[in-house]
């Protein structure tokens, strides 16, 4: 159900006052502040927290980069060039920042004090994995050249690895289904769940073109500044809209900024246990077009089995028509992973629900979650999660119905091997 708004405005203002009372806000007190400001009051609560929560310089650069777009955006030209200046006399441009400095007229003047390009192109001692990830395809890419990201981002998974549900085999998947979106005499609007650092938004945007829309939801607003970073560095062409906040919230915004049946394809890479819950919210609040195609990362690292449960139910239905890949997850050898799609039939006009799914379903979905709170406290490693996706792969085929009609495996023997793999259950 959805937040009345005047509760959600109270709330907002009570993480505000928690906010002045304990001096600072956490992530998720920000994420609550970005998601409903305007640009102005977003830059504001973005200058505060890469004031007070940032520690990275790397992080607190690309943070208010953010907050020099946003000011611009806003039509404060002179704060904006106050940020700029604030950055420069720490030091804290980096390649972006150059190219935000070069939009704003006059800059070049009233900018003394710049460092020499390109800037910061280290993220700073201690700096997280994620940060460094974003100054490795900073100081490695060229501005405008989009290829030039996905392959430093690439690079930097190869060696320590990101969670990237679009790379590799699976990306080529998601790749194909977008080329063979339906043209409609208008831009193609895609709603996209996990930006994280942006690396699948740029991706899709490439494919789908100059003058299509990606509006993409990210709850982590450290993580959304970077990401919009390496975005505005792509410079696709693509409007691509990072929205701060948990997706069930942001969602319904669709209506009004995007419009009522015009959403082309959803794809989701962020928490596999809502998967089946979001979706059945886009399709309440009539924002998908006629024939949109829903694409599903990760449908079996974690697991996604309630979402299975849904398609697979609404193909008997006859509501859309199913196709599960079976891919090696991003870069490991013997996981499988599945990367399920639909193509939804027609404009659904009415409201659907499935039947309730099987005890042993909602079990298999409850074990999923635990999987992925077991791996954020470093229990799992890589042999034991390749026994657990074959675990989920039977009782998704046994309990839901729904089993790869097609596989993208290099090589067909190793898939083989990995589904003889057994899952041998943890007790901690
Ligand atoms: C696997 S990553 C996404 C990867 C990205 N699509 C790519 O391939 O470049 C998942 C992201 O989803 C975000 N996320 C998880 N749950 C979310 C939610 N409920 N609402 C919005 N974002 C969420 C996480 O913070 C994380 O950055």
């Amino acid at each position: 159900m959805l937040m009345p708004l005047s509760v959600a405005r109270s709330l907002t203002e009570a993480v505000r006052q928690g906010a002045r009372d304990a001096g600072f806000l956490g992530r998720d007190g920000y994420a609550v502040l970005l998601r409903d400001g305007a640009p102005r009051e977003q830059a504001a609560v973005l200058r505060e927290m890469a004031t007070l929560s940032c520690e990275s310089p790397g992080l607190r650069a690309c943070v208010l980069n953010v907050v020099v777009m946003r000011l611009a955006q806003a039509g404060d030209l002179e704060q904006a060039r106050g940020v700029l200046r604030e950055m420069a006399r720490e030091r804290l441009w980096n390649p972006l920042t150059y190219q935000l400095a070069g939009r704003l007229p006059a800059s070049a003047s009233s900018l003394e004090g710049a460092p020499p390009f390109p800037g910061l192109v280290d993220a700073g001692a201690g700096s997280h994995k994620y940060v460094r990830a974003a100054y490795h395809a900073l100081a490695r890419a060229s501005f405008g050249d989009a290829e030039s990201i996905l392959r430093a981002l690439e690079e930097f998974s190869g060696r320590s690895w990101l969670k990237f549900g679009a790379a590799y085999e699976k990306g080529a998947v998601i790749d194909g289904v977008l080329q063979r979106l339906p043209r409609r005499g208008r831009p193609s609007n895609v709603v996209e769940y996990g930006t994280f650092l942006g690396y699948s938004a740029i991706r899709m945007a490439r494919v789908l073109g100059a003058g299509a829309r990606i509006v993409t939801f990210e709850l982590d607003p450290e993580v959304a500044c970077l990401a919009m970073n390496l975005i505005e560095f792509a410079a696709t062409g693509v409007q691509i809209d990072v929205w701060t906040g948990q997706c069930e919230d942001l969602a319904p915004r669709l209506v009004e900024q995007v419009g009522l049946h015009s959403v082309d394809l959803v794809y989701m890479d962020h928490s596999q246990i809502t998967y089946h819950r979001d979706l059945a919210q886009l399709e309440a609040l009539g924002v998908l077009a006629s024939d949109a195609r829903v694409v599903a990362t990760q449908g079996l690292k974690p697991g996604a089995p309630l979402l299975a449960w849904r398609l697979a139910q609404a193909e008997k239905a006859g509501r859309c028509s199913v196709e599960v890949v079976s891919s090696p997850d991003c870069g490991c050898r013997m996981m499988e992973d599945w990367v399920v799609t639909a193509q939804i039939h027609g404009q659904p006009q009415d409201s659907w629900e499935p039947p309730e799914p099987p005890f042993q379903l909602a079990l298999l979905a409850a074990e999923c979650n635990l999987m992925r709170w077991r791996t954020a406290q470093g229990l799992v490693d890589e042999r034991r999660w390749n026994g657990f996706v074959q675990h989920v792969r039977r009782g998704v085929e046994q309990h839901a119905g729904l089993a790869s009609a097609r596989d993208v495996w290099p090589d067909a023997s190793v898939r083989d091997r990995a589904r003889r793999l057994r899952f041998e259950r943890m007790d901690y």
